[in-house]
């Protein structure tokens, strides 16, 4: 069975929203909550240890019906169960899109084309636990003997920005292993953290799902020349591991086959971080916390498969953005975490979102003719209020914001933690009310001042208001997003698990890298010509 073909706009819900737009969309939300002592109530979700309030946005009952009629009629519930039944859903490179497989308890059954994966997902599991601990408690050591003392993860898009994001959010949950992340070709990347290694006590994890990857394969080759100053072929066995789908290039490469962690093509870069590509993940903080990070992803997976539309957060947000998207025409989202944690965060959900749902064609291979894909930004608050908010607070584009924010601290400074999180109400508290031209009066305001400090208000947030930051609440936290993304691609009628888009640039690149060593220059337009030259002179 395919995934469901709808063309959104030709559904009878959407022509439903449409004529609801016309009549809501200069609503003030602080009308529809003086209207509705009950709306906050009525528009949270909450599970585990999430609350979600999602009644600062501007939509009615009526819209959300119209929107949970939309999800049906597109047949998001046919979908998803496409999605966990392990058909081929990424229709254009013929795979399956199981990365829900890999955080499933060892009992589940996911086939792909007829097999059960998961007697080779759990055996990846022993050989990523077993050689975490090695590593950690220093069993394993370097060529000289000596414990291991940084990790380096070299890799890029989906085989870094995970890794990278995880390790950083749960620095609290660190060992005494020091971590890096390589990722960009630029040279400089690569030799400022060298610069910092010792070639005796230091693991490389080479991370490619292809192992074909320009940058991932020249920051590795630029490592192990370095490396064999120091030591001699013999040792790279023991400071060098890979994890990839393409075994014979990792051999080529020089990689002992024992030091090879599997991945599958059934999991996308971009969701692939639950899998061996989170290696360093287990390296950084322990297999027992990866495996935490797991099972909070897999709650969030029966939360999103099991629980009716309206109380299903992944969905409720996915609606809510496809609402903004195509009936506003919002253009970008922010996600404005209250952890300087979550620092990585918003740069880790722009590869997911971006590259997933940045696509114009449709299930039929025909350009769409509605918006599609949203812009994702942000960077932590408070530093964000203080930096960017103006614009939200006071600009002319609509950006609708999840506020993402954590009750407990992990080192328990209640006086900061209470400082945080009144920023973090009063934010989207300011965001929904506004200030008006009578209040900005009363305050004694110069006449001709008042126009600028008035603010209108009726700027949309989510309020996720999770527990305390763990790897099992991150878990669901990264998986409540891939689901949000699911259902827009859904949606949309996209493919959401390709990524054509980032090749012609990567052709492009390989044939000017050519022409920098070679007399003769391809045809060009005459900007990148004179750019090529200008370079070939300078350089
Ligand atoms: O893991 P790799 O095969 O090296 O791929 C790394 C990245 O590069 C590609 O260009 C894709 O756009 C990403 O989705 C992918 O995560």
């Amino acid at each position: 069975m395919a995934l469901p073909n709808v063309n959104p706009t030709t559904t009878p819900s959407w022509k439903k929203l449409q004529s609801h737009f016309e009549a809501v969309k200069d609503v003030h939300m602080k009308d529809l909550f003086a209207n509705d002592a009950d709306r906050a109530d009525k528009m949270t979700i909450k599970w585990d240890d999430f609350y979600v309030d999602f009644s600062k946005n501007r939509i009615t009952e009526e819209t959300l019906g119209y929107l949970l009629e939309l999800a049906d009629d597109v047949k998001l519930k046919e979908a998803i169960q496409s999605q966990f039944s392990g058909e081929i859903i990424n229709k254009t490179e013929g795979r399956a899109v199981l990365h829900a497989a890999l955080r499933a308890p060892e009992s589940a059954t996911f086939n792909v084309e007829g097999q059960n994966v998961m007697p080779e997902v759990y055996k990846a599991k022993q050989k990523i636990e077993g050689f975490a601990n090695e590593v950690i408690n220093g069993e394993r050591k370097g060529y000289t003997g000596k414990v291991f003392t940084d990790v380096v993860n070299i890799g890029i898009g989906g085989s870094d920005l995970g890794p990278a994001m995880v390790v950083d959010s749960l620095q609290y949950y660190k060992n005494h292993l020091t971590t890096h992340f390589v990722s960009n070709v630029d040279g400089d990347h690569v030799n400022e953290v060298i610069k910092k290694l010792d070639p005796e006590t230091t693991l490389f994890v080479v991370v490619s799902k292809t192992f074909t990857t320009q940058e991932t394969l020249s920051n590795a080759n630029t490592i192990k020349s370095w490396f064999l100053k120091s030591a001699n072929e013999t040792a790279i066995a023991k400071h060098f591991v890979a994890v990839s789908t393409n075994l014979e290039s990792v051999k080529n490469f020089g990689i002992d086959e024992n030091n090879i962690f599997p991945m599958w093509d059934w999991v996308g870069g971009r969701f692939s971080l639950w899998s061996a590509v989170g290696l360093t993940i287990s390296l950084a903080v322990g297999y027992n916390n990866f495996a935490s990070l797991l099972d909070g992803a897999n709650k969030m997976d029966n939360h999103f498969k099991n629980e009716d539309f309206k109380n299903n957060i992944p969905v409720v947000l996915a609606l809510i953005s496809i609402w903004y998207n195509n009936f506003f025409k919002a253009e970008s989202e922010a996600v404005i975490p209250y952890s300087q944690y979550l620092n990585q965060f918003a740069t880790y959900l722009q590869q997911g979102i971006m590259e997933s749902n940045g696509k114009s064609i449709d299930r039929n291979g025909n350009p769409v003719n509605y918006e599609t894909g949203t812009l994702i930004w942000g960077e932590p608050g408070t530093n964000s209020q203080h930096a960017f908010f103006q614009l939200i607070h006071q600009g002319t584009k609509l950006i609708p914001a999840d506020f993402i924010g954590f009750t407990k601290s992990l080192h328990g400074n209640q006086d900061h933690q209470d400082k945080l999180i009144s920023n973090f109400l009063a934010q989207t508290e300011a965001l929904l009310n506004g200030k008006t031209e009578a209040e900005v009066v009363a305050e004694g305001t110069k006449e001709d001042i008042v126009p600028f400090k008035v603010f209108k208000g009726n700027k949309p947030t989510n309020t996720i208001f999770i527990n305390k930051l763990s790897p099992e609440s991150l878990g669901k936290l990264i998986a409540m997003y891939e689901h949000k993304i699911f259902v827009q691609g859904i949606i949309w009628n996209i493919y959401s698990y390709d990524q054509f888009g980032v090749e012609l640039g990567k052709q492009l690149a390989s044939k000017i890298l050519q022409e920098f060593n070679n007399s003769a220059v391809n045809e060009h337009d005459s900007s990148t010509h004179n750019l090529l030259n200008y370079y070939r002179k300078m350089s």
